[in-house]
């Protein structure tokens, strides 16, 4: 459990984080979304102990981060994503962090595993491809078995394979009843991910919703449909909601009825469909018109 109470920081002009009261629960994976400059980095490392609040505090499984004996056993932490560059193999880097603190060797092993680093655990971290130094990194912030997982932007520059790996092993993560807590400025992936969203803008709390909520109040969602008798199908999509476009003669755009219903009148008239396709693509339309206020008065202000 992380729970932030008017944290704010200031660095010497600049609101880095602005009056920021949150909680996030186990059992979940988190979103912490914002554009770039938002005050998520800093907010991390507040969590983390790196920062020093400015005023208000943050707390990890209920106490700040330097007030636990063993830090490492309560959150475990992905700071950069970008490869450990290191002479050691993986596995002497993390037997090194366990030994330091307090860390069975045993349990080294567990997270190589957990991770899928086995066949790659002697050879030389410096030599690790960005996916593998994530790897590592997790495994890192796994040592103490923590119920707490900060990460900061875990996904950027990683292969598709690399985004799916992480993606699960998060929602794993969360299943298990930990606290997931992971940062993104890519609104699709966190859909995809997490169950909950705290998005900031210019320091401030704009959101704190579930994914589904998010989505739902996220502009209407549309069916993409296709049919060479389009004209004939559009006069019998009728309702109150029901609004239609049409960009070219055999392609409709309809909100406000489901592709299931859209199907159902099609089949009933006998009507051939080409294509039918719900349309979800206005998520991150959506996170854009909702922190988009937050950027440009972040433009005005660094104008002025
Ligand atoms: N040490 C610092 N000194 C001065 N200003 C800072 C410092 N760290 C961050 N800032 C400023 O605070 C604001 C928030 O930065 P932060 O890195 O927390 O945002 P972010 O949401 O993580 O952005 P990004 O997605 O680009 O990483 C930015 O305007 C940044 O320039």
């Amino acid at each position: 459990m992380i729970e932030a109470q008017a944290l704010t920081k200031r660095y010497g002009e600049k609101l880095a984080v602005d009056d920021l009261t949150f909680t996030v629960k186990p059992g979940a994976v988190t979103g912490f979304l914002g554009p770039n400059g938002a005050g998520k980095s800093t907010t991390i490392r507040m969590i983390m102990g790196l920062d020093a609040p400015t005023s208000g505090e943050v707390t990890v499984n209920g106490r700040r981060y330097a007030e636990h004996a063993a830090p490492l056993r309560e959150v475990g932490a992905l700071l950069e994503a970008r490869a450990v560059h290191t002479g050691r193999s993986a596995y002497n880097h993390l037997l090194a962090l366990a030994v330091s603190n307090g860390i069975p060797r045993r349990r080294v092993d567990e997270v190589i595993g957990l991770v899928g680093l086995d066949t790659a655990a002697r050879k030389r971290a410096g030599g690790f491809s960005l996916g593998m130094g994530q790897r590592l990194g997790i495994a890192a912030a796994l040592l103490g078995d923590p119920a707490t997982l900060v990460l900061d932007e875990p996904v950027n520059g990683l292969d598709p394979q690399g985004i799916l790996w992480i993606r699960n092993l998060l929602r794993g993560l969360a299943e298990e009843g930990r606290t997931v807590f992971v940062s993104s400025h890519l609104m699709s992936e966190m859909a995809l991910t997490a169950e909950h969203l705290i998005v900031v803008g210019r320091g401030r709390l704009i959101a704190d919703t579930s994914v589904s909520e998010f989505i739902e109040s996220a502009s209407r969602n549309t069916v993409r449909v296709r049919s060479p008798r389009a004209a004939q199908l559009r006069s019998l999509l009728t309702g109150p909601d029901v609004v239609v476009t049409s960009t070219e003669d055999d392609l409709l755009d309809v909100s406000g009825i489901s592709a299931t219903e859209i199907g159902l009148v099609a089949c009933r008239e006998q009507i051939p469909l080409e294509e039918l396709t719900p349309v979800r693509a206005s998520l991150e339309e959506a996170f854009m018109e909702l922190t988009g206020d937050a950027v440009e008065y972040g433009t005005e202000r660094q104008a002025s």
